[in-house]
């Protein structure tokens, strides 16, 4: 089951924390669009192997410390059919190395639309990306989310679906009230009962929900109505969240989330913390450095509230 998996692997390793693969073209070192490029900024092909290169080494510095990666499909969709072809490559490389495969697509359609996203990014036949999860948009209904819950059950997979999102505007209509509950209360509620039956080994079902780490308390509130799924949280670092903020996002056996990191570890070399030690070249190094970082501070704030899975 995927996340009896993920769960062995970050007791393993001793980590929590997940690098969000996500190659904003500003922070692409220059060195390597000069050698990729050639001076043709508009080139797709150029610009997909410039992608590829750039995550390939990231993956390079930080397969061996943590369990997985969260491919951020729209820094690839953005060059179109190379781009594509540059995720499916980072996503078959990152696969190679070990890694657990968290595609950030957040798909959601009808229920047969969804059987074929569910083919291409989580079936395992011909043609298929085969990845290891994806995060949902659950605003289709219930319906619109089974062909995925199938890939789970049957198919070792998992899901994360969005329940609070980390941006600002999340409040916008996540936070409205209905029926005296708020509508990200209501996505709590759903993805419980997707997950009810389901569960493996070590009491989390494969159904987990996307958190953010800039809420802290819709954050606690949400761990106290899923406490058999597992989170996925965004917003540490470039967005504001804190390791302080999240040992509330966690069960008591010291498990229940995964924290992502994307700008803050593959554009560390960028940040005034470690632009002294690591120039532009070695941007692989300094984000090894920032994913041992986050690393080291989550573990200390769950140590400190009694929250340690190891
Ligand atoms: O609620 C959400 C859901 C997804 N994301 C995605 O996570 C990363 C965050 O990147 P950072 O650079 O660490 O801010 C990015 O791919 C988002 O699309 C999110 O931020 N919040």
């Amino acid at each position: 089951m995927f996340t009896d998996k993920l769960i062995e692997r970050i007791i393993e390793m001793k980590n929590h924390c997940i690098v969000g693969i996500d190659p904003h073209y500003n922070i692409i070192p220059d060195h390597l669009k000069n050698q990729y490029l050639k001076g043709e900024e508009e080139n797709a092909e150029n610009l997909a192997e410039l992608l590829y290169v750039f995550s390939k080494e990231i993956i390079d510095h930080i397969y061996d410390i943590v369990p997985a990666v969260k491919p951020q499909i729209a820094f690839f969709e953005r060059y179109g059919s190379s781009g594509l072809r540059a995720f499916e490559r980072v996503c078959g490389y990152a696969k190679r190395k070990g890694l657990f495969i968290i595609a950030d697509v957040k798909r959601g359609d009808i229920g047969s639309t969804c059987e074929a996203y569910s083919h291409y990014y989580l079936g395992e036949g011909p043609g298929s990306l085969a990845c290891d999860a994806i995060t949902v948009n659950p605003y289709l209904g219930r319906d619109s989310i089974d062909p995925f819950i199938e890939k789970c059950i049957n198919g070792d997979k998992g899901i994360f679906i969005l329940v609070k999102t980390s941006n600002k505007s999340s409040v916008d209509i996540q936070d409205l009230t209905c029926d005296g509950k708020r509508i990200y209360e209501h996505a709590a509620e759903m993805v419980v009962s997707l997950g009810k039956g389901h569960k493996g080994a070590r009491g989390y079902n494969p159904i987990g929900a996307v958190v953010g780490g800039t809420f802290r308390e819709e954050g606690e509130k949400l761990r106290s109505i899923m406490k058999a799924n597992y989170f996925l949280v965004p917003g540490y670092g470039a967005q504001g969240g804190s390791a302080s903020d999240l040992p509330g996002y966690f069960n008591e056996d010291g498990l229940g989330s995964i924290i992502n990191s994307s700008r803050g570890i593959i554009g560390a070399y960028l940040l005034y913390k470690y632009k002294r030690d690591y120039d532009e070249k070695s941007y692989g190094k300094a984000a090894r450095r920032a994913a041992l970082d986050m690393r080291d501070e989550i573990n200390s704030h769950l140590e400190k509230n009694d929250k340690v899975a190891w």
